[in-house]
C-alpha cells in the first residue's frame, strides 16, 4: 500500500451512480480516510456539508464550483464569484421564454449564493450568449448547466482550502467525472478521472479508472486502502 495522500472527491458521477444516488460502498471508505477529506462539488453548500455531517468527516467543502469554501477547522467562510450576474443571467433567460427547468421550489438553486444552476433540458444556446455578455461562463457537467463566474473554480477552492489546512494542494489525491473537476487536478498531485468522466475530465487527469461511477472511485483509491 502506498502513502495515503489527502483526497479531493468529487459528488455526482464519482460517489454516485448515473442517477446521482449516492453508492454506500463509498460511506466506510470516506469514514477511515485517514489524511484530509474535500468534497469539491458544483452543487450548493447544504448538499456537501449534509454529506460530512452524516458521514462523520470534518467539513472542509469547495461548493458551487469553487464559489463556496468552507473549512470547519478554521471556521473559514468564503464567497466568492458573482451572484448578481447569475441572477441577471436568469432573469434575461426567463424573459426569453426559457426556464431553469428545477420546478417553483427549485432545490437545485434555492441555497445557491454565488452562481446558478440550469437543466440539461433547457436550450443552451440562449445561456451561453447571455453568459457570455454578462462576463461568466457554462460548464456542462453532465447533471446541469452552471452559470458560473470563470476566475472561481475547484482548483482555486482546494487552493484557499490548502492555505487554511497548511496542507500543498500537490500532495492531493483528486477523483472527479466532468469539466468542473478539470481546474482541481490541474493542482493536485494525482489526478484521477472515473471512466464514465467526459473528454476534459479525461484530458486533464493523470489516469483514467477501468470501472464507471463509484466503482470507478473505490477503483481510484485502492492503491491507498489496507
Ligand atoms: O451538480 C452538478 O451539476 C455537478 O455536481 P458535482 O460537481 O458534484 O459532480
Ligand atoms: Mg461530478
Amino acid at each position: 500500500m502506498s502513502e495515503t495522500p489527502p483526497l479531493l472527491v468529487d459528488i455526482d458521477g464519482t460517489l454516485t451512480d448515473a442517477s446521482r444516488a449516492v453508492d454506500p460502498r463509498v460511506f466506510p471508505v470516506l469514514r477511515e480516510w485517514p489524511e484530509p477529506v474535500v468534497v469539491a462539488t458544483g452543487k450548493a453548500m447544504p448538499y456537501p456539508i449534509a454529506l460530512c455531517e452524516f458521514l462523520g468527516i470534518e467539513r472542509a467543502v469547495v461548493a458551487e464550483n469553487g464559489g463556496v469554501v468552507f473549512v470547519e477547522a478554521t471556521d473559514e467562510l468564503q464567497l466568492r464569484g458573482d451572484h448578481e450576474a447569475s441572477l441577471a443571467v436568469a432573469e434575461a433567460y426567463r424573459e426569453l421564454g426559457h426556464e431553469l427547468g428545477f420546478g417553483t421550489v427549485d432545490l437545485a438553486n434555492r441555497w445557491r449564493e454565488t452562481e446558478l444552476v440550469v437543466s440539461l433540458d433547457q436550450p443552451l444556446e440562449p445561456l451561453e450568449r447571455l453568459a457570455e455578455e454578462a462576463g461568466l461562463v457554462v460548464l456542462d457537467t453532465g447533471f446541469a448547466y452552471h452559470v458560473t463566474d470563470p476566475s472561481v473554480d475547484k482548483g482555486t477552492g482546494l487552493e484557499a482550502i490548502c492555505a487554511e489546512l497548511e496542507v500543498a494542494p500537490s500532495s492531493f489525491l483528486a477523483v472527479g467525472d466532468s469539466e468542473n473537476d478539470a481546474e482541481a487536478f490541474d493542482v493536485a498531485g494525482e489526478a484521477v478521472a472515473v471512466a464514465n468522466a467526459d473528454e476534459t475530465a479525461k484530458a486533464r487527469a493523470d489516469r483514467v479508472t477501468e470501472a464507471r461511477y463509484a466503482d470507478g472511485f473505490l477503483e481510484a483509491v485502492a492503491p491507498y486502502r489496507p
